[in-house]
């Protein structure tokens, strides 16, 4: 737990700093354990810029705390992490409120559609020649029905077509997700650049 802290630590002060991370802001996780799925999630209402080593909260598949000898809450919104590294296999589930892509959300509600840009590379799909679309789902307070809309538009990997590694919430945020902590920053950078630039051409 110490390792995924001081990890999600740096992360949180990275992301912090762009911005993505304004007060309390935002909550970061990672896989410590598959089977059974425990992940290290950031504790509840812990300004983000000062996150610790010490302010990570062990979660079970649910999103519930998993440690009894720790009081402390963890995230609100932990079981849509839980969720994510369940339904996609993803090791880091990364959810900030980049300010990008809550207007992307707004202005594009059915989804974010890219093509022919060069940065589509980063998330692991061609440059040209293909429509990827970052989907919006609903803001709820309730993580289950979060999850629920979650699945209603996640397309996972075939052997032809990689996965859109990021979602908006609308009104809300966006949580990117990849195999380890490097992977789901890069996503969520990538991610945001393109967003960034479809709200600043438009
Ligand atoms: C201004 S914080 C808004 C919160 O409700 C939430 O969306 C969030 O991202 C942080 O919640 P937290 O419970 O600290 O993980
Ligand atoms: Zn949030």
């Amino acid at each position: 737990m110490r390792e995924a802290g001081a990890a999600l630590a740096v992360e949180s002060r990275r992301f912090s700093e762009y911005g993505w991370m304004r007060g309390t802001s935002g909550n970061l996780s990672v896989v410590v354990n598959r089977d059974p799925l425990l992940l290290a999630v950031t504790a509840s209402g812990v300004e983000k810029s000062e996150l610790t080593e010490h302010d990570v909260v062990l979660i079970d598949e649910t999103g519930r705390a998993a440690d009894p000898a720790d009081p402390r809450p963890p995230s609100a919104e932990a079981g849509l992490h839980s969720h994510i590294a369940a339904r996609t296999g993803a090791g880091a589930v990364f959810h900030v409120h980049a300010l990008d892509a809550v207007v992307a959300g707004h202005r594009w509600p059915e989804g974010v559609e890219f093509r022919d840009m060069e940065m589509l590379k980063g998330l692991g799909h061609r440059a040209h020649g293909t429509t990827i679309r970052i989907p919006v789902i609903p803001n709820h307070q309730d993580m289950r029905v979060e999850g629920e809309c979650f699945d209603a538009e996640y397309l996972p990997a075939t052997d032809l077509v990689p996965e859109v590694p990021a979602v908006i919430i609308a009104n809300h945020g966006i949580h990117a997700w990849g195999a380890d902590v490097a992977a789901a920053r890069r996503h969520l950078e990538i991610a945001e650049w393109l967003l960034r630039f479809a709200v600043a051409i438009r």
